[in-house]
């Protein structure tokens, strides 16, 4: 029944291993997936954990991987779900699946080989992923006003998590919480919980629906924004399986990639402390206030209240894909005083041709040239601090990377108005 065939690899093949990868860590790794085999996971399109240049550790097989082949199905019995966190969890507070998920990974951590879980928590990277909100408050202080926006929620959400964790598992484990909040944020799955279990008692302990788990092995995969994966739980002879399918091919030893959702960069960056140069999603977002300013716009009453009644002061951004919907709308708001064309044509996405071919291209020109300014300064700011913390370094690296989108996407937009 259990696939062995990781533990009796030969003498070549082992030097080989080791040559690639710490020995310290391959014997973690390869613990790991005993543990899992022991759980009655079957490898069978033969993935492997791997050191990738661009990446870091990874998946790739042993095997080409075939569009529509499935990657990965791990029992779920070897998830960490509410059915397993529960039992520790004090009822005195209420908590989410999130500060659950964490103070378990925490509790557990301690107790070390005794844990059930010890083969899970030692293949966890013991650094905390480089998440913007985990820097300095002087250096959160200095972010660009899109990064403050959007830290908010991980910032509170952190400071809730802080709060009940020191109350009901202790604040000697301290050290511990920012790793466990982000492994959590960056490795957790979503899962339909009312599939595998009957549990009514979620809401007497949980804030939000026990949603989110862990799932060993298959949190290796990294992200990439091309891939395109189906995932979830699936039933199998009256058994749980946690199941990725690929819709790409992949060949033998290349890197597989899963998709985490089609997030920019700011997105990756926020969740999950990377973001990868080209990436089709990114977009240079704004917020309705600098357009406004930066275009002259003085808007009456009625346009002011039409855009936020409809929430058209969303989702305001320039990309690869062109102008969003939204900031169409809004461009449109500044074009046209005529509240009866406005909402006719926001709600019909056909412009006429002079707001697309001439006020379009002059206001997306002022606003990218207004971002690579405010580009230059946010890098200055932040790289005048002394001594950043590497959180707050991998923004510098962003912004350097923003800027060059942001020329790009002056090119593009130049081009295709001339075409
Ligand atoms: C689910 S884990 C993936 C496995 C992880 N690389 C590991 O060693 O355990 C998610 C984390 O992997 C890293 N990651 C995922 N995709 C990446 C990518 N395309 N480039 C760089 N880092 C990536 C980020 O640190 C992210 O928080």
């Amino acid at each position: 029944m259990q696939n062995r065939n990781y533990i009796i690899m030969g003498r070549t093949k082992r030097k080989r291993a080791r040559s690639k990868y710490p020995r310290i860590l391959n014997e973690t790794l390869i613990r790991l997936q005993l543990w899992l085999s022991e759980n009655n996971w079957k490898n069978e399109s033969k993935l492997k954990i791997k050191l990738f240049n661009e990446t870091g550790r990874g998946i790739a097989s042993k095997k080409s991987i075939t569009p529509n082949d499935i990657l990965i199905s791990i029992p779920a019995s070897s998830l960490i779900t509410f059915a397993q966190v529960k039992i520790s969890l004090p009822s005195a507070t209420k908590v989410t699946i999130h500060e659950a998920l964490a103070m378990f990974l925490i509790v557990e951590k301690m107790k070390g080989v005794k844990s059930l879980w010890s083969e899970y928590l030692q293949s966890l990277p013991e650094e905390v992923p480089l998440l913007p909100w985990l820097a300095t408050p002087e250096e959160i202080d200095s972010y660009p006003a899109d990064f403050k926006l959007a830290i908010d929620r991980p910032l509170s959400d952190y400071a809730c998590f802080l709060k009940k964790a020191c109350q009901l598992i202790g604040d000697v484990y301290e050290p511990l919480f920012p790793w466990a909040f982000a492994m959590v944020n960056t490795r957790a799955v979503y899962i339909d919980h009312d599939r595998v279990s009957t549990d009514s008692n979620s809401n007497l302990l949980l804030i939000d629906k026990p949603s989110m788990a862990l799932c060993p092995f298959l949190d290796m995969f990294n992200h990439h924004y091309l891939a395109k994966t189906e995932a979830g739980l699936v039933e199998h002879d009256k058994k749980f399986y946690y199941e990725l399918k690929s819709l790409n091919g992949y060949s033998k030893n290349e890197q597989i990639f899963i998709s985490y959702g089609p997030h920019d960069n700011l997105k990756l960056l926020m969740e999950y402390g990377f973001f990868i140069p080209g990436n089709v999603y990114d977009t240079v977002r704004f917020r309705l206030e600098e357009i406004l300013k930066e275009l002259n716009f003085s808007l009456d009453d009625n346009r002011y209240k039409f855009i936020k009644d409809h929430n058209f002061h969303h989702n305001l951004h320039l990309g690869y894909a062109g102008v969003s919907y939204n900031l169409k709308i809004v461009l449109f708001s500044g074009y046209t005083e005529d509240m009866k064309q406005l909402n006719m044509v926001a709600f019909s996405d056909s412009y006429p041709e002079d707001f697309l071919i001439n006020y379009l291209t002059k206001c997306t020109a002022i606003l990218l040239n207004y971002k690579k300014n405010s580009c230059l300064k946010e890098l200055n700011t932040l790289t005048n601090l002394n001594q950043l913390s590497n959180c707050a370094r991998n923004v510098v690296e962003y912004i350097r990377y923003r800027l060059l989108f942001v020329e790009e996407l002056k090119v593009i937009f130049n081009k295709n108005c001339k075409s």
